[in-house]
């Protein structure tokens, strides 16, 4: 029923408002992530992608379709369900990091983890080694406030490994970020990708793109090109997956 994809959606649509204001912000789209693929979602402004991105992370719900993640139906899934979900088994990183203010770095990871429900003493082990990861060590008692922008959205990416989630979902990680913040960024996604982390990005960055295994291109809520199919896409193009084990980021 949902072939081996990791996450896998068939005839999905989301559409706002009706008659002469119908949008068709996602048009129904059939896609399939195999585990351990980097996918990257690209597209003109107001094309679908973010929408897409909600409908795979079980924040939006679909109008018609249906979304699959680890044979599971998550379209169909109570609220209660769907929240269990995203904090056990999915990654969130977003354009604006949503950290917590008053949280301290270590602290934002770590209430991750402990909404996922580990331990305490296990949930500060694997906050402090996340942030070791992204290369903030030293930053770990820092507020969001007094940190970078890419520092900020590593903390944010730590955050979203806390749970050792079966996918990523990245939304534009990089639109607020300047070019040495981006570079970061990129240097950690491409070892998540080395480390078979399923991840899908949307992204304007064509640097982000180019690290990918695959590329999709929107248009109007469709899937205008598909690097996977085409051979076309600036992403390397293997798209096979090396499974959901994290190597050196467990
Ligand atoms: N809550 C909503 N009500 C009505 N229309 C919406 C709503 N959310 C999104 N849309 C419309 O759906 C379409 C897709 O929006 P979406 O945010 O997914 O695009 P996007 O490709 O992510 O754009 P951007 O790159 O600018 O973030 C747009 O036409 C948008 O105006």
């Amino acid at each position: 029923m949902t072939g081996s994809a990791l996450l896998r959606t068939r005839g999905v649509s989301r559409r706002y408002g009706r008659g002469s204001a119908l949008v068709r912000a996602v048009d129904e789209i059939d896609l399939a992530v195999p585990a351990g693929q980097t996918l990257a979602i690209m597209g003109p402004s107001g094309c679908g992608k973010s929408t897409l991105l909600h409908l795979l992370g079980g924040l939006q719900r679909p109008t018609d379709g249906e979304i699959w993640l680890a044979g599971h139906r998550i379209d169909e899934m109570s609220e209660r369900a769907l929240a269990r979900l995203r904090r056990h088994h999915i990654g969130f990183v977003f354009q604006s990091f949503h950290l917590m203010d008053e949280l301290t770095a270590v602290e934002n990871v770590e209430l991750a983890a402990l909404l996922a429900g580990q331990p305490p003493r296990r949930a500060r082990q694997r906050a402090l080694h996340l942030l070791d990861r992204v290369g903030l060590a030293d930053r770990a008692k820092h507020l969001p406030s007094a940190l970078s922008g890419g520092q900020r959205q590593r903390v944010a990416l730590a955050r979203a490994l806390s749970n050792e989630p079966l996918v990523v979902l990245a939304d534009e990680p990089t639109g607020n970020l300047d070019s040495a913040a981006t570079l970061e960024v990129l240097r950690l996604f491409e070892e998540l990708r080395t480390a078979g982390q399923t991840l899908v990005v949307v992204t304007h960055d064509a640097r982000i793109a180019a690290v990918a295994d695959r590329v999709i291109s929107m248009r109007d809520g469709s899937f205008a090109d598909d690097s996977q199919l085409t051979g076309s896409g600036s992403g390397s193009g293997s798209g096979s997956g090396s499974g959901t084990v994290y190597g050196g980021w467990r």
